[in-house]
């Protein structure tokens, strides 16, 4: 039996339930600790919160919440590739050619499908799946056989695992990433602790090489990509007197990125002044961090989020 309630009822906690947003079917999941909603379409956490919290994960206020389109904020998942697809390595980039070649891949915009749904206890396990590579018309160039599913497990942290299984007959290259988006006080009093000392891309700069000297303090547009990464990074937000703990496995690259004031002005679905209010460190595989797999081979990525206060 399903344990997704349908209705509106006072809830007994652990809870799920289905509800829609404008176009959108989500699982909005409360527990003693914290809510979560999720939508359906591309499998993104739309919202995370501890109850009498700041949220820690940031949506945007002009979020459309449409099908087909992914929703501005949350944590997309960003698969077979990040970014622009001609900024990735060849063995991904031959993978797929003709028609539309969105940025961030193939999955962001289209429906999963629920796969299990559980409580145990205090914590409420999901698992989503893309459908079948064959079946849905975004995937069908794909070789048959591409399984991916993203399970989210909701205890007194946020987990999330991104796994990849290579069910086809060929190699598969692929990169990809869990883009959170977080939320900030101000961008002006967080600093990013853990990318001191590794090199990244300064992608606004000719994609070219550097070092990071210090702990991070966005201060302007900022689009990188940290290479040879630790698992940990902290996001110190002094505002709110907290410190975001980032936590990836199967990772060594991760990306982070605010617009800031220009480039607001373009972006869809993100309000002019919405910079100052969202941060991403988006936990992935890019560049020489991509993930090849054999013929049944799997690979997952991927991160637990949980905030602590900031002298703790
Ligand atoms: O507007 P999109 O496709 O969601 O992308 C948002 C941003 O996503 C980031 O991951 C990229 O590094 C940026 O270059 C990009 O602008």
């Amino acid at each position: 039996m399903s344990l997704i309630d349908e209705q509106e009822v006072p809830p007994d906690l652990p809870h799920i339930q289905r509800i829609e947003v404008n176009q959108l079917q989500c699982l909005r999941v409360q527990t003693a600790r914290a809510e979560l909603l999720i939508a359906e379409q591309g499998a993104q956490v739309l919202r995370y919160q501890e109850h009498g919290q700041e949220p820690l994960i940031w949506m945007s206020e002009e979020a459309a919440f449409e099908a087909g389109n992914s929703v501005r904020g949350g944590i997309p998942v960003c698969w077979p590739w990040f970014g622009d697809l001609m900024r990735n390595p060849p063995q991904v980039q031959s993978l797929h050619s003709g028609g539309r070649l969105p940025a961030h891949g193939l999955v962001r915009g289209i429906p999963w499908l629920l796969m299990e749904n559980a409580i145990e206890g205090d914590s409420v396990r999901l698992v989503l799946a893309i459908p079948p590579t064959s079946e849905s018309p975004a995937l069908r160039h794909l070789p048959p056989g591409i399984e991916l599913r993203l399970e989210i497990l909701l205890d007194d942290r946020l987990h999330l695992k991104l796994t990849t299984r290579n069910g086809s007959e060929q190699h598969l290259a692929l990169t990809q990433a869990l883009h959170s988006y977080f939320a900030v006080s101000s961008i002006h009093d967080v600093t990013i602790e853990g990318l001191e000392g590794h090199r990244y891309i300064e992608t606004l700069e000719g994609w070219a090489e550097r070092e990071q000297k210090r702990a991070l303090v966005v201060s302007s547009e900022t689009d990188r990509i940290y290479l040879d990464l630790p698992p940990r990074l902290s996001i110190r937000d002094d505002g709110w007197n907290r410190r975001i703990q980032i936590e990836a496995s199967g990772s060594t690259s991760a990306v982070v990125w605010n617009p800031w004031v220009s480039k607001a002005r373009r972006l869809s679905q993100f309000a002019d002044d919405a910079w100052q209010r969202m941060l991403c460190v988006e936990t992935a595989n890019v560049m020489e961090d991509l993930v090849e797999l054999e013929p049944g081979a799997e690979h997952t990525l991927g991160v637990t989020l949980w905030s602590e206060k900031a002298g703790g």
